[in-house]
């Protein structure tokens, strides 16, 4: 048999039929302008991507030894990492399904996994009073054992008789008593705490137990420290193991698509400032350094971030600006610290995965490759909303302080003495990008409007998809739009 209804949700072997040769100009080199230029340059099409910062990749950032950034508010940071150390700026994960997958096998970017879920991670919840952190299988072990004892108790009381057969009933007590690891009827189904919980010490040789963790806490106390606030996170379809990553750095996906486009077919430090339909062409408009240029072309596909895109002189109607303007933007912030050991894989036994804490940074990031390796990089906040704004607002050395600060909660003084450099990243201060995602108003009629060319330009971006704050969403957004570019041309 074959798999059953499941459908790759893009074809991995997209290609545009034709060679009807047309020129097209694209505004923006993130994922969705390169992708556009791609697709079409496969099919025949002259294109030329106009891209204002000094790279390609737009918000798909990776940023390494000697790289230079300048924000919003004129703070520049020469990252100072060794050799072979890299920090995604921007994204860090794919999904399998995603077609971002299909692009790297496509385009030779190798993959490795990325490791999203960890047993062996911490969860801090401050707020809640913990004075110190617990490994996630812990706080696992307590919060499934302890929901499944008291699912357990209603169930054998008859609570639940109104929704249950006497096999559900069977059934349900069965479960939990393996999904809880908790005690049977006679037990009064009671979570006691179980080898699940882990060790302070492992076990060993001949008569060595090790140090189990023991008894958990008591019901009430394991809920007011609130540790399974994030457990649903891995329960999301875009979020669940096995998660990927390219070898290298994000940026090997930018980087192989605009080799495929032809570099020369690529203007960096080019600003667009002005799009004019005219009936015939569309007429571009741009700054490079000091130097204003033009170029025309017959189609335009214009992938700029929707509220930069709404500031740009154009003749395409007020309804297009409206349209464009009606994007709320979210903030969001990044720090890589690099470490001259690899002490949370020492010390701590985390290899990779994410520590979950409710204080301002959010989350922290180990690394999922590289393993006993000399160094190492740890995001050490990956933030957004009003979080990512309060560190967006300090310099860069206020902000690593900020960041040190918190994590030594939980990691202990390593997390400062060895801390060899760091670079922070915040998308709400970048200029040209002026935020991280949008949330689009879907199923408006100014959305929608967006979907249809307006005369010769067509818009691309993950904000005209519904997976925001996704490369997949940039790519299929750029595949939607030259598609329907490419029918016309071969109707006309
Ligand atoms: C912090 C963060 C984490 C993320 N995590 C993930 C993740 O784990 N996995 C994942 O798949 N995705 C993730 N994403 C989302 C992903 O980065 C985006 O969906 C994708 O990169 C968007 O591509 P785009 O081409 O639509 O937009 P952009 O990358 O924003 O491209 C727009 C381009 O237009 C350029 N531009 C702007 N103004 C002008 C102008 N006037 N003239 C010329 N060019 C201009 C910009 O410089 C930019 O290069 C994350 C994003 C952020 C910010
Ligand atoms: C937290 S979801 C939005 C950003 C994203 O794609 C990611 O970090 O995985």
């Amino acid at each position: 048999a074959v798999t059953p209804a499941f459908r790759p949700p893009e074809r991995s072997d997209f290609t545009l039929t034709g060679r009807p040769g047309a020129s097209v100009v694209i505004l923006g080199g993130g994922i969705a302008g390169l992708t556009a230029a791609y697709e079409l340059g496969k099919a025949g099409y002259r294109c030329t991507i106009l891209e204002a910062r000094h790279r390609v990749g737009g918000r798909n950032l990776t940023i390494r030894g000697g790289d230079v950034e300048t924000d919003l508010d004129g703070r520049t940071q020469r990252a100072g990492f060794s050799d072979g150390v890299y920090f995604n700026a921007g994204p860090g994960r794919i999904a399998q399904w995603m077609v971002t997958m299909d692009y790297c096998r496509e385009l030779g970017v190798p993959v490795e996994v990325f490791t999203n879920q960890n047993a062996d991670a911490w969860i801090y919840n401050e707020s809640a009073g913990m004075t110190e952190p617990v490994r996630y299988r812990t706080a696992k072990a307590d919060v499934y054992g302890y929901v499944s004892e008291l699912l357990a108790k209603a169930t054998d009381q008859g609570a639940l008789d109104a929704q249950l057969t006497a096999e559900d009933r069977t059934r349900l007590l069965a479960f939990l008593q393996s999904f809880g690891a908790i005690g049977g009827r006679t037990n009064g189904w009671a979570y006691t705490g179980t080898s699940r919980r882990g060790f302070a010490a492992y076990p060993g040789a001949g008569n060595d137990v090790g140090s189990p963790l023991g008894a958990p806490p008591a019901l009430s106390d394991v809920f007011a420290s609130n540790v399974g606030r994030y457990f649903s996170f891995e329960f999301g379809y875009d979020q669940a193991m096995l998660m990927f990553q390219p070898v290298g750095g994000m940026d090997q996906i930018p980087r192989a698509l605009a080799k495929a486009v032809g570099t020369h077919r690529i203007r960096l430090d080019a600003e667009v400032t002005g799009v004019t339909d005219r009936g015939g062409a569309v007429e571009v408009t741009y700054r490079q350094g000091s130097r204003q240029a033009q170029l025309t072309a017959d189609y335009c596909v214009a992938t700029l971030p929707p509220h930069l895109m709404a500031r740009v002189p154009h003749n395409l109607g007020t309804a297009v600006t409206a349209a464009l303007a009606d994007f709320p933007v979210t903030a969001a912030g990044k720090i890589g610290l690099e470490y001259r050991s690899r002490w949370w894989e020492t010390d701590q036994r985390i290899y990779g995965g994410i520590t979950e804490t409710d204080l301002d940074l959010s989350h922290i990031w180990y690394p999922s490759h590289g393993f006993h390796g000399k160094r190492g990089l740890v995001v050490g906040y990956y933030n957004t909303g009003a979080n990512a704004r309060a560190y967006s607002g300090l310099t860069p050395e206020q902000r690593r302080e900020r960041a040190v600060a918190q994590g030594v909660k939980i990691h202990g003084d390593k997390y400062r003495s060895e801390l060899v450099t760091s670079y922070s990243h915040a998308w709400d201060r970048t200029r040209y990008i002026e935020g991280a995602w949008t949330s689009p108003r879907y199923g408006t009629a100014g959305y929608n409007l967006l979907l249809q060319p307006a005369g010769r330009v067509y818009f691309a971006g993950d904000w005209l998809s519904h997976e925001v704050a996704w490369q997949h969403g940039a790519f299929v957004a750029a595949r939607s739009a030259v598609s329907s570019l490419h029918q016309r041309v071969m109707a006309g």
